[in-house]
């Protein structure tokens, strides 16, 4: 254990102030302690034994000057601690010191010091200075009360003037002593040049003047010790009657700003500056309420860091309202524990600002707590809204969710108001409803714009179907359906706006309705003019005007093939297919009724296309260039079809003619007539005919064809063989006889042969 510091020099004899007087407070246990402590400083002529009395008083251990030598023992100004009570004794260097020569400033100095941070200031005298002017400090005592009387005149602060009478017979009564001191205070105190308006003030104004005497202390040691202990009771014993420390006295300077006042006071005073002890009192209060600020501020700081740290981006921070409360009193509570003794009107202004700074600091986390939860209501909101029946006004549904939405905001942010602090919620309910009105607005037109989207693409997709089939087969009125159908869509999507608005928007602005149903048209017509565009580009047009012209020119009315027997029918059919193709290219160029009404589009066509200026150009497909050149190829493809078809009827005509056939039928009937009547070769005719059939049924009629063809080929190739070698043989035979053969054997052979080969 550190051995407790018994005193330090807070004043060297160098006037300098000693720095490590918070450390000694910390070691005598004042520094924590507020008020409740006490000043005590003596003052008086050197070697007049001060220090012994300190000493025996308060238990202190001041240095003592050896008896046999008599010279100044205390330098400077020393501070104890009493021994048994709180009260800081100043031991204060001996007035009239041969040390210092003529140099009065430092006892001057010191007497001040003591005077304007002491309670009690024990004027330490012998009995036989009392009534002389300069022995009994008189001098010195008017100067200081001259200071006194100009620095402490409105702070009215009050101290006691303690006389101790040393080395006290008694044969002088007390009362006579200190009347004859009384009155040479009066005298001084008359003496003084006093500040306007104090120029009747007496010393008892602002001086209460106690008077006691000590036996010789060697001597009279019994004596002395007696009245030392009775005075010590007086400082010690707080319901005694004539208790020293009169609440007035106390300088209200807590124990942890003792050191820095007392160092303030000393640096105006040893600067010569005039002593404003108010002024002091309020730089230190200002001085150690910024100091307190800054030791409360640190915990609370790394509290907030650590509450940072747990708020994730967007998510809500649990207990915060809890966790800023205790914050907000905890930082109050550490300042006001110890800056609540100071000066108090600095004390709340000091408060004021900490509680600015706490307030700042605080209302981030408020804020982003009710940012984050905005951002959940926001969500929430979506994710409910998205799921808003459709049968229902999503107006009305969505206000009453908003309503809720905020009602949960309010809620929060009362939740989150701390106890002392006003914090203003409104911009956040603001922003809330607008983030959240926004999101409705976003999510309300989303669902009409896919509901409308739907309508379209139901409408586009039916349309574009009757679009393909009919341009599959056009025909001169193809447009009529097509118009048709598309209007009915259109009016049937248009009641369905008209039906499903008022659940989305403000049903008292029909105006809004009318522009999306004006947009629903153009979207309509546009996609269905772009359909168009791609149903009737080059290669499908010619494709389609060739089908057609087929049709008329191929099939008839029933739509059988027409089987072309003369070529005079032939030409004129061309003729009327062509026409009529060339009429289909005509009506196909232009999306109008077969009676030549224009369609009603529903919008100006110049929002479409500036270049457009009528309803005609937006719904022209081929321009007359398109028309021409698709003529033309229409013309050549209808050529090549009716060359193909008269040569056609040539080759029948020429082939086969009737009379063929009448003259088969004449030269072959009675072949004919003996197949039928000859069962046997009935019975070939018939087993053969259905064995064609059969394989013509079975489709082995090619496999058949091919089996037969090789079968034929080998056999001739066999015959042929053999009629080779045949010849062979007879060549030598005719070698061998030579003669012997007549011409018409020779014949006969031959004929075999070719009959065989012919075979
Ligand atoms: N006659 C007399 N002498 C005393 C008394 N008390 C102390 N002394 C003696 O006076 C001398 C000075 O005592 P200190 O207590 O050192 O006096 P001081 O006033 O503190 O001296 P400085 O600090 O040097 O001014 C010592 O030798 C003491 O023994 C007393 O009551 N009467």
């Amino acid at each position: 254990m550190v051995p407790q510091r018994i005193c330090t020099q807070i004043v060297d004899e160098h006037k300098q102030f000693n720095k490590d007087i918070p450390q000694f407070m910390q070691e005598v246990n004042l520094a924590d302690v507020g008020f409740s402590y006490h000043v005590v400083a003596v003052l008086g002529s050197q070697s007049t034994g001060k220090s012994t009395l300190l000493n025996q008083l308060f238990g202190t251990r001041f240095d003592v000057m050896d008896a046999g030598k008599r010279q100044q023992t205390t330098k400077g100004i020393w501070l104890s601690k009493a021994q048994e009570a709180p009260i800081l004794v100043m031991d204060v260097e001996g007035t009239d010191g041969r040390e210092r020569g003529d140099d009065q400033d430092f006892e001057r100095k010191s007497a001040l010091f003591s005077i304007a941070t002491s309670e009690v200031i024990i004027v330490n005298m012998w009995e036989h200075q009392v009534g002389l002017y300069q022995g009994s400090n008189m001098v010195l005592l008017k100067t200081v009360l001259e200071v006194h009387l100009q620095l402490f005149h409105s702070k009215k602060e009050r101290s006691l003037l303690q006389f101790v009478i040393r080395d006290y017979i008694g044969t002088t009564s007390m009362e006579n002593l200190s009347e004859t001191i009384k009155t040479d205070l009066t005298n001084v105190w008359s003496s003084l040049s006093k500040p306007p308006g104090l120029e009747e003030s007496k010393i008892t104004d602002f001086f209460d003047l106690g008077f006691t005497g000590l036996p010789h202390k060697i001597l009279c040691s019994e004596a002395f010790d007696t009245a030392v202990d009775s005075l010590r009771a007086r400082f010690s014993n707080s319901d005694a009657s004539d208790y020293v420390f009169d609440p007035s006295y106390h300088k209200r300077i807590p124990a942890d700003g003792f050191s820095l006042y007392t160092r303030e006071i000393w640096d105006t005073i040893e600067n010569n500056k005039d002593l404003d002890l108010p002024t002091q009192q309020q730089l230190l209060a200002q001085y150690r309420c910024d100091e307190i600020i800054a030791e409360a501020m640190e915990p609370f700081s790394k509290a907030c860091s650590i509450l940072q740290s747990e708020f994730l981006p967007g998510n809500l921070c649990e207990n915060l309202s809890t966790r800023m409360q205790d914050l907000y009193e905890q930082v109050v509570r550490d300042y006001d524990r110890q800056a609540k003794r100071y000066n108090h009107a600095i004390y709340e202004k000091k408060k004021l600002e900490l509680l600015r700074t706490v307030d700042t600091s605080l209302y981030v986390f408020f804020q982003a707590q009710l940012n984050a939860l905005q951002k959940q209501l926001v969500s929430s909101f979506s994710g409910a809204a998205e799921k808003f029946p459709s049968d229902k006004s999503f107006k009305e549904l969505s206000s009453q969710e908003i309503e809720k939405c905020k009602s949960r905001m309010q809620e929060e942010a009362q939740t989150l108001m701390i106890a002392g602090i006003e914090w203003d919620s409104t911009q956040f309910l603001l922003k809330l409803s607008e983030e959240l009105e926004n999101a409705s607005t976003a999510i309300c037109e989303q669902k009409l714009f896919s509901r409308i989207a739907e309508m379209r693409t139901d409408v586009q997709t039916q349309i574009g179907e009757s679009l393909e089939i009919a341009l599959q087969k056009p025909n001169l009125k193809v447009w009529d359906g097509l118009l048709d159908e598309l209007s009915m869509h259109r009016k049937q999507a248009e009641d369905e706006i008209i039906r499903v608005f008022p659940f989305f928007i403000d049903s008292t602005k029909p105006e809004v309705t009318q522009t999306y149903i004006h947009n629903f048209h153009k979207d309509v017509w546009m996609a269905f003019r772009k359909k168009l565009n791609v149903e009737m580009s080059d290669l499908l047009l010619q494709q389609r005007l060739r089908v057609y012209f087929e049709e008329n020119f191929r099939y008839d009315a029933d739509g059988m093939p027409k089987l072309f027997k003369k070529s005079d029918t032939l030409d004129l059919d061309y003729r009327e297919s062509v026409s009529k193709s060339l009429e289909l290219i005509k009506v196909l160029s232009c999306v109008k009724y077969s009676d030549g009404r224009i369609p009603e589009l529903g919008f100006d066509v110049k929002e479409i296309d500036s270049s457009f200026s009528t309803p005609n150009d937006f719904l022209t497909i081929l321009n007359r260039k398109r028309i021409s050149d698709t003529s033309v190829n229409l013309k050549r493809t209808a050529d090549l079809i009716y060359l193909d078809s008269k040569r056609s009827v040539v080759s029948t005509q020429t082939r086969i003619p009737p009379y063929f056939w009448a003259l088969l039928l004449v030269l072959g009937w009675n072949e004919f007539m003996a197949v039928i009547r000859n069962p046997f070769f009935f019975m070939l005719l018939l087993i053969g005919g259905s064995s064609v059939y059969i394989l013509y049924a079975t489709g082995m009629i090619g496999p058949a064809k091919v089996l037969a063809n090789r079968a034929a080929g080998g056999m001739v190739d066999f015959v042929t063989e053999k009629v080779a070698e045949s010849y062979q043989d007879r060549s030598k035979i005719r070698e061998k006889s030579y003669s012997g053969e007549n011409l018409s054997e020779k014949t006969s052979i031959d004929g075999d042969v070719e009959k065989a080969a012919l075979s």
